[in-house]
């Protein structure tokens, strides 16, 4: 009988811990088939975007959960609207995993890894005003680099060499970034002489092994720190960071000279308005050396994001030459001199954008509440939310998503196709330097377009490593004759 009393009590409460663990429990997103092996090696090369194409493409709601090494679940969320909602979501942060690339600023944290706080708010308003569309067309009327890029397209025309218009890019965008951000120093890229010249290859040389340790290999594998000193290419990286931030300290010292020795107080005002001139004279900074890391992340955030955005297009504009054509007759009809103002220039832009989102893996959150899915499926809180762009670009409702077709920009746009669009992310973690980098397509794009026409030699092939490289194509450019009236 005591039997019986025992047994019907350990019933009760399996029916209780039923109930409150069970019953309640949340319906998550759809859980990926494709095991944690697959998974992890698809998600390690250079295809990883596509890869996580081709999951979303299964599910219907776009929205599911991948085996990943993580105790938390790992959610990947392919729908514009659920994605906006996670990245403006109040209660939502970066998670932790972007402090793996505080190893690029040798420890120090930048106000892109930060999580939200004072740090990276301080540093994000301190910047912010310098980046407004007014003072960024100021710069870039004044542009040597258009010039420099004229006359390296006008050698490349004469002789009918082929280029690699990625690495063309970057170049550029090295020397832009130095008149811009910084207020006109020299990397001596494109533009070669100055005094500094030779610090944007010390740039470029620098950045590889550091993104590939930091960014790369310490994230996939946390233990490798703990390896470092017996690990001689982790030993390079730490070099190589330690060399970022030297370039830095020295831009930073070459900013402060100019000033001082400005000749009036206008020309001083005039460099304490740019981007570096707000950063160096931010006084909330702990300390110097957080102020490098900021300059360090605005180089790596502002060169190949900008600079593959420009590649991608010219690739397509070489491959699909009416529509070259047709935006060179709108942009030398009216509108040569603004180009800012050509609605057929911002629907390429968008287009090459949407289907070559440099950021093609997108931004990760943390949300900090459940967020409850229309399907009646819950994102826990605490999750961790990757929204990659290339999938929510790449997918249906965006009708003919693989097409290149800014038309679809101009007139009647669906709201699909917005609400399905962000290369630069949203909410307040957004990118800051949208307003540069979009002045800057449309500068350089109408300069080319209007002046040459593009060949395609070699089609590139995509080649994924934190942004999305057209890798290993190849652009012939011959004088566009003038517009016959
Ligand atoms: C086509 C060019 C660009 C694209 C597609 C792009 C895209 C992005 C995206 C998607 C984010 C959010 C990343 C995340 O959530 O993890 C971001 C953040 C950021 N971007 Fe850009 N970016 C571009 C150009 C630039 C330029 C030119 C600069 C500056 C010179 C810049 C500076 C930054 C910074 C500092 C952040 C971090 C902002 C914060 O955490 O508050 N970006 N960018």
């Amino acid at each position: 009988m005591a039997f019986l009393g025992e047994l019907s009590v350990a019933l009760l409460c399996l029916l209780i811990v039923y109930f409150l663990c069970v019953r309640d429990r949340k319906r998550l997103p759809p859980l990926a088939t494709e095991s944690m092996f697959t998974t992890i090696a698809a998600m390690t090369t250079s295809d990883a975007p596509w890869f996580v194409l081709s999951l979303a493409q299964k599910y219907p709601g776009r929205v599911f959960r991948m085996r990943v090494p993580q105790w938390r679940p790992w959610v990947v969320i392919a729908d514009g609207p659920t994605a906006r909602a996670v990245l403006r979501a109040r209660a939502a942060d970066k998670p932790s995993l972007y402090s793996n690339f505080d190893g690029m600023t040798a420890g120090w944290a930048s106000f892109f890894t930060s999580p939200d706080g004072p740090r990276w708010a301080h540093a994000r308003k301190g910047v912010s005003h310098a980046f407004t569309s007014s003072l960024i067309r100021d710069k870039l009327d004044a542009l040597q680099s258009c010039a420099a890029l004229g006359l390296r397209l006008d050698v490349l025309s004469a002789s009918g060499e082929e280029f690699d218009a990625a690495q063309l890019m970057i170049e550029l965008m090295i020397d832009v970034l130095g008149e811009t951000v910084l207020a006109g120093f020299d990397f001596g890229m494109l533009r070669g002489g100055g005094d500094s010249s030779g610090m944007g290859l010390r740039f470029l040389e620098a950045v590889e092994p550091a993104l590939i340790e930091y960014a790369l290999k310490r994230t996939n594998n946390p233990l490798r720190k703990l390896m470092a000193f017996a690990i001689p290419e982790a030993r390079a990286a730490g070099r190589a960071a330690v060399e970022l931030m030297r370039i830095a300290n020295e831009v930073m010292e070459e900013f402060r000279s100019r000033r001082e020795a400005a000749a009036s107080a206008s020309e001083r005002e005039e460099l304490d308005a740019t981007i570096i001139g707000k950063l160096v004279s931010n006084p909330n900074y702990a300390h110097e050396q957080e102020r490098a890391a900021d300059v360090v992340t605005f180089l790596i955030a502002g060169h190949d994001t900008t600079g593959f955005t420009l590649a991608w297009t010219l690739y397509e504009l070489a491959a699909h030459p009416e529509i070259a054509d047709r935006l060179a007759a709108d942009l030398r009809s009216n509108n040569e001199v603004a180009p800012e103002r050509s609605e057929y220039l911002a629907a390429v832009i968008n287009e090459s954008m949407r289907l070559w989102p440099v950021a093609a893996m997108g931004s990760l959150r943390v949300l900090a509440e459940d967020l409850a899915l229309s399907d009646g499926a819950v994102i826990p809180a605490g999750a961790i939310c990757s929204i990659p762009f290339l999938p929510v670009h790449r997918t249906a409702p965006v009708q003919d998503a693989g097409t290149f077709k800014p038309e679809r920009w101009l007139k009647n746009v669906e709201p699909s196709l917005k609400e399905n669009f962000m290369p630069f992310s949203t909410g307040r973690r957004n990118c800051v330097g949208q307003t540069l980098a979009l002045a800057e397509l449309k500068r350089f794009l109408a300069l080319i377009v209007t002046g040459y026409k593009l060949e395609l030699v070699r089609p590139p092939k995509s080649d994924y490593f934190l942004t999305l490289k057209p890798a290993d194509g190849r652009l012939r450019v011959s004088r566009r004759p003038p517009m016959s009236h």
